[in-house]
């Protein structure tokens, strides 16, 4: 087998620019395996040096268009630095909110393709609208994730914005991620970068005008810049608070004076603040009271749980400096912050778990803030508590607590203002031809019974056998008919009230527990007047159940002492009768062997345990 030679005119791949690409060209059209030999040194360097020429020049190349590159993006960044001016808002401060809710109203993410998608939830967010249907609200939030910078045309000026990522460090050197807006307007005019601003804030504020904004102090990790969590609510009417007339009108008109008088106070030399602390006990319309005093006035409120571990008084005093003028500053569970000093040394002697400090603020922190020198002016201080009792009197002054204001259970008038509301305006119960009353929920029939006993109940049945003639007029069968609901008259909702409240005691229960009753039968009116009653017993049967077992408990925990002691140890009022029995059986025997033996009695000190059984 003879191997095929061929033959290159190496003069020929030597001349000119491109000869390796053209060797190249001549031999791969070859089949079967090429040696090349015998290369002379000159033609090897040439082909080096070839290699080595077009690689410099790609390099260089390369190199020339990089450094066109960021000469033009140093000359960009010195135009804009020279040219412009710039803002970074961090989220969790409120002026994020109001940029963000403006950036979207103007549709500056408009070109934005990558989305976070959230459900719907009371969090303030700020989505754009995807759905090409205005009527469609859509369960989702879809969030822009507004990473690459965005160009818009703002008045005559051009704004750059971009969202980028922030690393907050705290104080304890704990980092948190967050995430802040850069905002670039490129003029050096900086009273345009806050006319911008200002127009973000005024837009805010007409379109969270039918809500109530909430910042919650509720985040465990937080860094130098504290972090709200937002969250919004609709406006709470003052009319649907119950509570003794004028309390609440007067609680806005002592606001609105607050905040209409700052000149008076800066005058007088008194710091313009107010405190108020609503006390009473739970479910009986504090916090509602705050929310319809927001709503009234257009107030923010900021709100620290102080029974929560993680806010200490550090992370209040950074906070409170974040709260703009005009907003409610609320501090909830007050009580948590410190067992007052009578109780202190009360607890010397009586340790009591529930009153030791379940709060990282302390009394001398929490004083700072309200009327220290740390503390910030234009605000009103709200304070709740279930525990008046537990309040160190020094937090009551004058200048910290200016007014405080009690809430108690529900008196008689309230719970029939409560029914009234609930049902204003409501469908009567449906009724079947023969006037009983049905719980559409449940499909059990309720007795009519008491229905029957009161005036505005007889009202009642009247009005629900006319329609029931209406509707046996329709010809259905008068035992399966269900006749139509009517609407309740104020004559009929009236004397229902009537009936309901009678059913009670003056401050028995909280607003809270009368209006889960009543909601849990928002469409039997009638049927929940009439049954008030039953629910009333219920109730005082469980409570006194509960009442007991509190003080089976109590007693259990209390040490066993005496003659008590040995009933307890035998089980409850029968053990303590045996026990008794045993122990006067056991005196006498001994007594009886002692005269036996020496002649004389001893006296006995019998001593029984106080305790109720
Ligand atoms: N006086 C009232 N009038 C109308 N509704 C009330 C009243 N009191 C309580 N409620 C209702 O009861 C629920 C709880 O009320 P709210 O949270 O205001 O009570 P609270 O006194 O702040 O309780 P807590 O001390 O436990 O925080 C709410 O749904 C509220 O609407």
């Amino acid at each position: 087998m003879s191997a095929n030679r061929h033959t290159f005119d190496l003069t020929m791949a030597n001349s000119g620019k491109n000869r390796s690409s053209r060797l190249w060209d001549s031999i791969k059209g070859i089949p079967g395996s090429i040696q090349l030999v015998d290369l002379p040194l000159s033609i090897q360097r040439s082909w080096l040096y070839a290699y080595v020429y077009d690689s410099l020049k790609y390099i260089a190349a390369g190199a020339i268009v990089e450094t066109i590159r960021q000469s033009l993006v140093w000359f960009y960044q010195r135009v804009k630095l020279r040219h412009s001016t710039s803002a970074e808002i961090i989220q969790g401060d409120p002026a994020f909110e109001w940029l963000t809710s403006w950036l979207t109203e103007n549709n500056v993410w408009r070109s934005s393709r990558e989305f976070k998608v959230t459900s719907k939830t009371s969090k303030l967010v700020y989505g754009v609208s995807v759905s090409t249907d205005p009527e469609i609200q859509g369960s989702a939030d879809y969030v822009p994730t507004y990473e690459s910078p965005q160009l818009f045309r703002w008045r005559s000026y051009w704004v750059e914005v971009q969202r980028v990522r922030a690393t907050i460090q705290g104080a304890n050197g704990q980092s948190q991620h967050s995430t802040a807006i850069f905002l670039t307007v490129f003029t050096r005019d900086i009273s345009v970068l806050s006319e911008l601003v200002e127009e973000a804030f005024q837009m805010y504020q007409r379109k969270i005008k039918p809500y109530v904004t909430i910042f919650l102090a509720d985040s465990p990790s937080f860094g130098g810049t504290f972090l709200w969590n937002v969250k919004r609510k609709p406006h709470r009417p003052i009319e649907s608070i119950i509570l003794p007339d004028g309390m609440l009108s007067d609680l806005i008109q002592d606001a609105k004076k607050f905040f209409s008088s700052e000149d008076w106070y800066h005058r007088a030399g008194i710091p313009h603040r107010r405190g108020y602390l609503l006390y009473g006990p739970p479910g009986t319309g504090k916090s509602s009271t705050i929310h319809a005093v927001a709503s009234a006035l257009n107030l923010e409120i900021h709100s620290f749980t102080l029974s929560s571990g993680f806010i200490d008084d550090g992370v209040l005093q950074r906070a409170i400096t974040t709260i703009p003028k005009r907003s409610i500053l609320l501090l909830e569970d007050i009580d948590s912050i410190l067992p007052s000093r009578e109780d202190d040394e009360e607890n010397d002697l009586h340790p009591q778990p529930m009153l030791r400090s379940r709060s990282g603020v302390t009394l001398s922190g929490l004083l700072n803030i309200l009327d220290g020198i740390g503390s910030e002016e234009g605000k009103l201080c709200f304070a709740t508590t279930n525990y008046m009792d537990r309040l160190d009197p020094a937090l009551m002054r004058p200048g910290r607590i200016d007014r405080r204001v009690r809430y108690t259970l529900a008196t008689r008038v309230q719970a029939r203002r409560l029914f009234e509301r609930l049902f204003k305006g409501a469908e009567t119960d449906t009724t079947t031809s023969q006037g009983m009353t049905f719980d559409d929920e449940i499909g059990t029939q309720a007795p009519s019974t008491d229905v029957e006993n009161s005036e505005g109940s007889a009202l009642g049945i009247k009005q629900m056998e006319q329609s029931t003639e209406t509707s046996n007029a329709d010809s259905s069968p008068p035992s399966l008919s269900r006749s139509a609901s009517t609407l309740i008259s104020d004559a009929q909702l009236a004397s229902l009230a009537v009936q309901f409240s009678d059913s009670m005691n003056d401050e028995e229960f909280s607003p809270a527990e009368l209006q889960g009753y009543l909601l849990s039968n928002r469409e039997r009116p009638i049927a929940a007047a009439a049954e008030m009653k039953g629910w009333v017993s219920r109730q005082r049967v469980e409570r006194a159940e509960k009442e007991r077992e509190r003080e089976q408990r109590g007693r259990d925990k209390s040490p066993p002492s005496g003659w008590a002691a040995v009933g307890r140890r035998s089980g409850g009022t029968p053990g303590l009768t045996a026990g008794l029995a045993t122990s006067y059986l056991v005196v006498v025997l001994s007594e009886f062997t002692h005269l036996v033996y020496h002649g004389r009695s001893r006296v006995y000190l019998l001593s029984v345990d106080q305790q109720k059984d």
